[in-house]
């Protein structure tokens, strides 16, 4: 909690909206909506686009033409009707008129909506988007200056690891598996499953993580979880040298055994063999 909270204001609540499988309208397919159609997609949501071929941008032909997911409408905004089912709007049309109307009758139907060209009818707005794999990053100067986001995006970008989105797919990865072996919300389980992976987080570097493989998973639980143990990576490493090191303790100890059991059963045998001919 900051020390002032009177300084808590002046902004907008960040949140990653999730729209799988969602209805979203966009109303234009101008420059501006083939970005809009870009961060749908990534969303996995189900678009219906309304805008005459006349005024398609190349961008926004090419999503039309590569995915079902988009229900294209050649033809302009019409009224209410176009609004049946949809979950979110984006207009981003060049007629500032019919955004206000488009936008009226969102509200109307208490249906979320961007407006590209008046940010006072926006109930949230877009942000420059970072995206590696499950990783989302997204600069915000809450309508003050679009290009000093975009600017201040590639500087973030450059300062972020590669292997970044890789090391929380991998993560995401270990924490399924640790949920299938310890289920269940809350309680003290709840607690030292949280407690375990945060451990790991804090104790294994972003490249250590990023190359988990789904065996080295599995080990990790069975030496670390089970054990209630973190082990880092060099700590993990010497646990497996050291299991596999006495796994090889015993192949030598039965390589050394079994010769001499072979050769005793032989003994006793040809004992018995000759103890038969004598008699
Ligand atoms: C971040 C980004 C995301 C995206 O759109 O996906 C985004 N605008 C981007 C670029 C950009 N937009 C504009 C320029 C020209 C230079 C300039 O004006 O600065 C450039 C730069 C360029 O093109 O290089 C013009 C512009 N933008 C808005 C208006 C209307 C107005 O302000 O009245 C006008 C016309 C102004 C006029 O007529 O003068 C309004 C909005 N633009 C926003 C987002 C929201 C606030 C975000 C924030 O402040 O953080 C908000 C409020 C609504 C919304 O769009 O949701 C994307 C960068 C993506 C990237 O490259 O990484
Ligand atoms: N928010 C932002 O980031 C941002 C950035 C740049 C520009 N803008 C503003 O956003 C608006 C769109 O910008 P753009 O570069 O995509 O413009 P654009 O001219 O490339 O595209 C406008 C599109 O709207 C379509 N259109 C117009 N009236 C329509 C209607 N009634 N129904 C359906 N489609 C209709 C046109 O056919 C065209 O496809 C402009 O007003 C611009 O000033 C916003």
């Amino acid at each position: 909690m900051p020390a002032d909270i009177s300084s808590l204001t002046g902004g907008s609540l960040l949140v990653a909206w999730q729209l799988k499988d969602k209805h979203v309208l966009i109303v234009g397919g101008g420059d501006v909506a083939s970005g809009r159609i870009e961060s749908v997609l990534a969303a996995d949501a189900r678009i219906t686009l309304i805008c005459p071929s006349s005024g398609l941008h190349p961008l926004t032909k090419r999503f039309i033409e590569a995915t079902d997911r988009i229900t294209y409408c050649d033809r302009v905004f019409a009224a209410e009707d176009d609004l049946v089912g949809v979950d979110m709007a984006l207009t981003a049309i060049d007629q500032v008129e019919e955004s206000r109307r488009v936008c009226a009758l969102c509200r109307e139907h208490k249906i979320p909506v961007n407006v590209a060209d008046i940010p006072e009818s926006c109930d949230f707005y877009f942000g420059s988007q970072i995206r590696d794999g499950p990783l989302q990053v997204l600069i915000s100067t809450n309508g003050q200056s679009p290009k000093l986001a975009n600017i201040i995006r590639k500087r973030v970008e450059q300062a972020l690891p590669n292997c970044a989105g890789d090391a929380i797919s991998k993560v995401g990865e270990l924490r399924t598996k640790l949920k299938e072996r310890a289920p269940g919300v809350g309680g003290e389980l709840g607690k030292r499953r949280m407690r375990w992976m945060i451990d790991i987080c804090t104790s294994w570097e972003m490249e250590d993580l990023a190359l988990m493989d789904s065996p080295m998973m599995d080990r990790l639980l069975d030496d670390g979880w089970e054990q209630n143990v973190t082990p880092n990576p060099d700590q993990f490493k010497a646990l497996r040298g050291r299991r596999s090191g006495s796994a090889s303790h015993a192949t030598s100890a039965s390589g050394v055994l079994l010769p001499i059991l072979a050769f005793a059963t032989g003994v006793i045998c040809s004992g018995l063999w000759m103890s038969q001919r004598v008699r």
